[in-house]
């Protein structure tokens, strides 16, 4: 008779849930793998290798995301019933809308706009935004209006990856795009502190309501539904050149 064989060790059960750390390491891991840093267009875009163009269509083309990320702050705001919460994540949409007209984060985007030669209409009569664009900003919009809280604070986890994109792409405005007023820039060094507050501020709070592993898998799902919307953003700003060429 062959000895019997010692028993396994057990194994964690499956669906037990991960630590906070080790979720925080999985969310960090879709992060590294699907983040927009890497895709092609911002490649080009940090060579210096983008058409005037090009660039130009990219920042009419994310003006796009950028006035609707407000909405769907106040979409996850209206989600919330706690009065601390609400206060803390209310500073989102001030940020982008600023106290008073001629304030905020979007009034940036429309300098940074003026400042690589595009009249405010073209950003803010929308009539330049292509399909893929479109659709990328309403599924986001969508996903933070019909998912719990949870999931739609996970989504916006990219924030904790933005900082880094924002200095490697201001070091890249200044050295291959001069013909961009620096001033127009102001927009990305604002993102750089309050991106990196805004994502530590999200984590805490995924760390804290994802507790079974089912609640954990959603969280790092949202994440990488998110890196998909800015992929797929970028994948239509990148067709574009194909379809209009580098100098339309
Ligand atoms: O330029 C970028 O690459 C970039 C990325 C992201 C991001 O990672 O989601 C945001 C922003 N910018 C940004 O400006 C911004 O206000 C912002 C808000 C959010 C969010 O999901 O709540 N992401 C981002």
């Amino acid at each position: 008779m062959p000895a019997e064989a010692a028993p396994p060790t057990p194994a964690a059960p499956p669906g037990a849930p991960w630590t906070p750390d080790e979720l925080t390491d999985r969310l960090r891991a879709v992060s590294v793998e699907r983040y927009h840093d890497r895709h092609p267009f911002n490649v080009r875009m940090h060579e210096g290798t983008l058409t005037r163009a090009e660039l130009r269509r990219w920042i009419v083309n994310r003006f796009h995301y950028q006035r609707h990320i407000p909405v769907k702050d106040a979409l996850i705001l209206a989600k919330f019933d706690d009065p601390a919460l609400r206060r803390s994540w209310v500073r989102r949409i001030r940020d982008h809308d600023g106290e008073r007209p001629g304030e905020g984060g979007i009034e940036r985007w429309l300098r940074l706009g003026e400042a690589a030669g595009i009249a405010r209409e073209e950003l803010t009569d929308a009539s330049r935004v292509l399909p893929g664009v479109r659709l990328a900003v309403d599924g986001y919009v969508n996903f933070c209006r019909l998912r719990p809280a949870l999931d739609a604070v996970a989504a916006s986890l990219t924030e904790l990856s933005a900082p880094d994109l924002m200095r490697t792409r201001i070091a890249a405005f200044e050295r291959h795009y001069p013909w961009i007023d620096a001033d127009g820039l102001t927009y990305f060094r604002g993102r750089v502190g309050q991106g990196g507050r805004d994502g530590q501020e999200a984590l805490a709070l995924v760390r804290a309501w994802a507790r079974t592993r089912q609640e954990q898998e959603r969280a790092v799902a949202a994440l990488a539904f998110k890196c998909d919307v800015l992929w797929s953003l970028l994948d239509a700003v990148d067709a574009a050149t194909a379809v209009d060429g580098a100098r339309s």
